[in-house]
């Protein structure tokens, strides 16, 4: 190893998917002792770049150089032995597993030495005992952080992994990057967000369509410059309020904007002035006394109640860990409450299959879309017409594909879905991509009564966050019922009427995100304030199962 050496040193490299050239030539260097951020719009090659640095892909073309030494990974395991940890945005802990079981698979020589060093250095710490699939997202993301620096990696490759995280874990990440570098060693940071970038970066290389659209020291490289080079137009030209979402800004919603009253702020609904198709009124989505037990009896939801009304967006903001992921599960349809009842348009759908509840109109993006939202193993089409297949039926039986595939492009177009074509299977999509297919899937939806969408936003490139954002605007502004779950502070604040805190299975407010001190009124719920308990310190619900635990500070600030 030369003292001079770039940490990773890559040139040439070209990987293509059948005709799907995913890297073209692509030449980057990470210097030693620095955080290398690496950015791009979906489907630019960012993961197909990690793949490829952590062994798990083999290049077509290309010299890769770790420290100065030759370095060919053919495998996972050749990555690991030459010092480098991955975090990919897909899980890779064993669900039904503790996380302390899934620590010991790494088979890793002085493991309780390396977890004190972990929970000192850098003031992560897991909760050995508890169950994977017990925990929300957010929290696993953090095991699998904990995986990464037990290694004592000499390079760490994060894959978009502040995605699920909430305000606090995000600092705190960065500054775990920043720990990393400062020790000499180097991180490669794929993130949407320049805002983090800014922040934990000290250089960036863009890719676009595969290729290197341009890079250098991030002291030179402003938003301004950076987002052309990521979408190919300027950053005037993205949607208002999206610079806050993005991490460029702290916005604040325009005066006006999301103002209108909803039914839970006791204001009178509107009746339907602006528009003969656009539906007012409250009743669209109705939870009513919802209790739902967790297996250790405590409440996920605590006798909520909640009414969404036609056209109007109403946004949960909180701490993961507080019902938000129950409450998604409920309203999918794969988890019945204890007490109370659901109503769709005054429909009670408590115990209605996820099937019936498409048909009824209720549209559900849920958390974790991988799992849940989409069959990778199916292609594109039938990804986007899931249950509503019957449609491309012929006399019952013969599913119509050359329709099925016509109709498929036609979507994948409009909503600007990078994808090998509507019969490329799901799995080969990006992650940004899959997210967009599951979006448009419910956005569809006919009728459109409610879209209930957890996170709808993670993990999508600057521009595809205004479409969808747009576009959730247009079904509100047509009678839709909306309910989004986001740790966005920001989007919730451009894009709600009204929004709620979840807090030990509570929904706390509303708060009127026009108001001047939405965000402080935020962050005093997300911390108890207005429980009927009063106020705690935890506030984290299950969130707590791994530090750093979130602090007033850090709540409304993002
Ligand atoms: N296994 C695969 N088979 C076929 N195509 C693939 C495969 N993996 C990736 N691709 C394609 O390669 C391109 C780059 O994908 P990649 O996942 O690297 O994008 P990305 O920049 O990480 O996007 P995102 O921001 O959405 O995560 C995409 O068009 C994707 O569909």
């Amino acid at each position: 190893m030369s003292a001079t050496a770039p940490a990773l040193e890559i040139s040439g490299l070209t990987k293509s998917f059948g005709t799907m050239r995913a890297l073209d030539d692509v030449r980057l260097v990470v210097e030693a002792g620095t955080v290398h951020c690496v950015l791009g719009e979906n489907g630019a090659g960012k993961s197909t770049l990690c793949h490829v640095v952590g062994g798990s892909l083999v290049p077509d073309k290309g010299v890769l150089r770790l420290y100065g030494t030759p370095y060919a990974p053919r495998r996972p395991a050749d990555a690991l032995a030459a010092g480098i940890a991955m975090v990919h945005q897909h899980f890779s802990l064993v669900p039904t597993l503790t996380v302390g079981e899934n620590l010991r698979l790494l088979r890793l020589r002085d493991l309780p030495r390396r977890v004190a060093r972990v929970r000192e250095e850098y003031g992560l710490e897991p909760d050995l005992d508890a169950r994977v699939s017990d925990l929300p997202v957010g929290v696993r993301q953090r095991v699998e952080i904990v995986k990464a620096l037990l290694r004592e990696p000499r390079l760490l490759v994060l894959d978009e992994p502040t995605g699920v995280l909430g305000p606090a874990e995000t600092d705190a990440l960065l500054a775990t990057c920043r720990r990393i570098a400062a020790a000499g060693h180097a991180v490669v940071l794929v993130t949407h967000k320049l805002g983090e970038a800014a922040r934990a970066g000290d250089a960036a290389t863009v890719l676009r369509a595969g290729r290197v659209a341009g890079g250098g020291p991030l002291a030179e490289l402003p938003p301004e410059r950076l987002v052309p080079l990521m979408i190919g137009r300027p950053a005037a030209s993205l949607d208002a309020g999206l610079a806050g979402t993005i991490g460029l800004t702290e916005d604040r919603p325009s005066p006006g904007a999301g103002a209108s009253a909803g039914p839970g702020t006791g204001a009178s609904p509107e009746t339907g002035t602006s528009g003969a198709e656009r539906r007012r009124g409250p009743g669209a989505l109705r939870l009513s006394d919802v209790g739902v037990r967790r297996a250790d009896g405590s409440y996920a939801l605590d006798r909520t109640s909640l009414d969404v009304g036609f056209g109007e967006i109403v946004g949960i903001a909180g701490v993961e860990g507080n019902g938000q992921s129950e409450l998604m599960a409920l309203l999918g349809g794969a988890l019945a409450p204890d007490t109370g009842r659901v109503e769709l348009a005054g429909r009670d759908i408590t115990r209605a299959a996820p099937r019936e509840r498409t048909r009824a109109g209720l549209g559900v993006v849920p958390e974790d879309r991988h799992r849940e939202g989409c069959v990778p193993q199916l292609p594109v089409a039938e990804n986007l017409f899931l249950g509503r297949l019957d449609r491309f039926r012929r006399y019952g039986v013969f599913l119509d594909r050359r329709a099925m595939n016509h109709a498929a492009d036609a979507v994948l177009t409009g909503h600007g879905i990078r994808s090998g074509g509507p019969g490329a299977l799901m799995s080969s999509l990006s992650g940004g991509n899959q997210q967009k297919v599951v979006l448009a899937r419910e956005l569809a939806l006919d009728p459109l009564v409610c879209l209930a969408a957890a996170q709808p936003t993670r993990g999508l490139d600057i521009g595809a966050v205004g479409a969808v954002h747009s576009r959730i605007r247009q079904a509100s502004a047509k009678g839709t019922a909306v309910l989004v779950v986001s740790s966005e502070l920001s989007e919730l604040l451009v894009l709600c009427d009204r929004i709620v805190v979840a807090y030990r299975g509570k929904l706390l407010g509303p708060v009127d995100p026009s108001q001047p001190d939405a965000r402080e009124r935020i962050g005093a719920l997300m911390l108890g304030a207005d429980h009927p308990a009063g106020s705690g310190t935890e506030g984290a619900g299950r969130a707590a199962a791994t530090a750093p635990r979130p602090v007033p500070g850090d709540a409304p600030r993002h």
